[in-house]
């Protein structure tokens, strides 16, 4: 009984506890990218769709952008297929995008809307095609050779967001809808473009004027040099880390599109280890967030 008593007031703490934050971020978006990686496990699948559901019914806004890289692979490897990543942006010929929209635009986003779903929410699943909702344009790549050399890159059918339509979004949101974005984008001429879930969760983030960027991913945050837990970065240090080798792959985008959606408006971004069980209730309703924190006002 004494136990249960001791249970009952640590409960009562950790209610407490979130109840400044609870007041701060109500009918505020918090835009969350859900990373392939972080999507390997039943229980963390789970939690991550509770944490969805927990911040709508306290009256935040949730929006998911989500990822789908490894099971992308996946599909590829069936297929007898593969593509090469350069700085973390995947090749993508006319085929691979085809599998792309068919992993990303279907199993991939309807298996997070009906988690959620199966949590209590009311998600609605919808690509960067529906309604126009993502903009794109093909994406230019340059890189510099051995030789100091710039040499132009053909990324096929990579796109980066021009616009994001807010109207949709905005929508869902005063319908008590939770929107969960695959990274699809059109351009005017019909076009589907496959878009790094890292910059559109950063673009959607920046068009919404999110109050916070929670990038989930499989690591616990930026790792410097020494392999610590990077905080306090400026674009001029991220440039420094990418040169010299210490930022690499998909680490990059990431990085980078947090930088850009605090310079352009949305309060912070962070980039957590999305294999903790409850990731995304940690960095929101407790002072315990951890990972990399980009913040407008350190
Ligand atoms: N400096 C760095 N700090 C942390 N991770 C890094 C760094 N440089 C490269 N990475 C790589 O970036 C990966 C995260 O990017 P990515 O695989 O695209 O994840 P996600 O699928 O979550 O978007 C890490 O697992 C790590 O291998
Ligand atoms: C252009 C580009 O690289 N697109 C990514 C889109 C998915 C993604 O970003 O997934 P994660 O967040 O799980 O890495 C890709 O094809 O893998």
């Amino acid at each position: 009984m004494a136990l249960d008593l001791e249970q009952a007031m640590h409960t009562a703490d950790v209610l407490t506890e979130a109840l400044p934050y609870i007041q701060r971020f109500e009918g505020k978006v918090m835009v969350v990218k859900y990373g392939g990686n972080a999507m390997t496990d039943p229980i963390l699948e789970s939690s991550f769709a509770r944490d969805i559901v927990m911040l709508k019914t306290v009256g935040i806004h949730p929006v998911v952008v989500h990822g789908g890289g490894p099971q992308v692979d996946n599909l590829l490897k069936e297929l007898g297929r593969s593509s090469d990543r350069i700085d973390g942006m995947r090749v993508t010929d006319k085929a691979t995008m085809d599998v792309v929209e068919m992993v990303l635009g279907g199993s991939v986003n309807k298996s997070i809307v009906n988690l959620i779903n199966k949590h209590g929410g009311r998600a609605i699943g919808l690509t960067g095609k529906d309604a126009s909702l993502i903009r794109a344009k093909k994406s230019p790549m340059s890189k510099t050779d051995e030789q100091g050399n710039e040499q132009q890159i053909d990324l096929g059918f990579v796109g980066d967001v021009v616009s994001i339509n807010r109207d949709v979004i905005d929508l869902m949101i005063a319908s008590n809808f939770i929107p969960v974005i695959a990274p699809l984008g059109v351009d005017d001429e019909g076009n589907t473009y496959n878009i790094n879930a890292d910059v559109v969760a950063g673009k959607v983030a920046e068009f919404m004027l999110a109050e916070k960027l929670i990038l989930l991913t499989n690591i616990k945050g930026v790792l410097d040099k020494e392999g610590n837990v990077a905080t306090g970065l400026t674009p001029s240090k991220v440039d420094e880390m990418i040169a010299d080798g210490t930022i690499s792959g998909g680490m990059i985008p990431k990085i980078s599109y947090a930088l850009e959606a605090v310079k352009n408006g949305v309060k912070s971004a962070v980039i957590v280890d999305g294999r903790v069980p409850h990731a995304t209730l940690l960095e929101v309703f407790t002072d315990k967030g951890v990972g990399t924190l980009i913040s407008r006002h350190p």
